[in-house]
């Protein structure tokens, strides 16, 4: 199947491509030949009806399936041109550029400070207490969250509320200096009103990364991102700027999600 492209799609740079991508459990083929770019500054999201592979095709963006031991990828995704999944990639490094958030917060069992200090440490973005105070600071910053917690850096990150955890996650993904950040159903777990500050965040952090979120909320998908990609049984059905998706989908399944028909 063959993903349709909006006519009037502006023109941007490729930061990641994928090209004729499919991904298999075992045996089932859960994506089926996607081809997508992401590009810088925008937020693109993934949309579709659950089950229809969003989340694995997230994961395959910075080889988080390398942890499942029965998905395997076919065709290629590059990074700046760099091929991902070839021999001289790094994955530890791939995965600091190319961050993830989960729908769960997952902060380490570790103070505030040194849940965002980990990464800067381990990857030698930081030296000495100084260096690592000015990181911890500005992505605390960055991620909306210092007014709330400088003054209690010490205290656990698991004590923080879900939406601060979330925040405190974001604010640990950008302290490596990622390019990219993908993240998935990241407000799952939230009120509305640490859902609004998340995306909020997304809008601000837009000017400087790309962002992936799939989402199963279309008026967060319309909210928050530029670009969509609307998934069905593991292929792309269409692809367009958001507004475009919304307002004049090409596809009859397209109209018929957005519409609540199915999903
Ligand atoms: N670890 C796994 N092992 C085997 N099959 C899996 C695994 N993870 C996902 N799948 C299967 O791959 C397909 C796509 O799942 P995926 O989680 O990517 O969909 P999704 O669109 O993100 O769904 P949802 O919106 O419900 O999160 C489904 O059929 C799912 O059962």
């Amino acid at each position: 199947m063959v993903t349709k492209i909006h006519p009037n799609l502006e023109a941007t740079t490729a930061k990641m491509n994928a090209q004729g991508v499919s991904v298999y459990y075992g045996d089932k083929k859960a994506i089926d030949n996607v081809s997508i770019e992401v590009p810088s500054k925008y937020v693109t999201s993934f949309i579709g009806p659950s089950g229809c592979g969003k989340s694995t095709f997230l994961r395959v963006l910075n080889r988080m399936n390398d942890t499942i031991p029965t998905a395997r990828v076919e065709g290629d995704i590059t990074l700046d041109g760099e091929d991902i999944y070839g021999s001289s990639m790094d994955v530890v490094q791939l995965r600091a550029r190319v961050g993830m958030v989960f729908q769960k917060p997952n902060p380490f069992p570790k103070s505030i400070y040194d849940n965002i200090a980990y990464g800067p440490k381990i990857h030698g973005f930081a030296e000495g207490k100084e260096e690592l105070d000015e990181v911890v600071e500005r992505s605390l910053v960055r991620a909306g969250l210092w007014n709330e917690v400088k003054d209690r850096l010490t205290d656990s990150g698991t004590a923080l509320s879900g939406g601060q955890q979330q925040r405190l996650c974001i604010a640990r993904a950008i302290a490596v200096d990622p390019e990219v950040i993908l993240m998935d159903e990241p407000c799952s777990a939230l009120d509305p009103i640490a859902t609004a500050k998340i995306e909020e965040l997304i809008a601000d952090l837009n000017e400087n990364y790309a962002i992936v979120i799939v989402t199963h909320s279309m008026q967060q998908a319309a909210r928050v991102s530029q670009r969509t990609a609307f998934f069905h049984l593991g292929h792309i059905v269409e692809y367009g700027r958001t507004s475009d998706i919304f307002t004049n989908p090409l596809e009859q399944q397209t109209q018929d999600y957005i519409t609540g028909r199915y999903g």
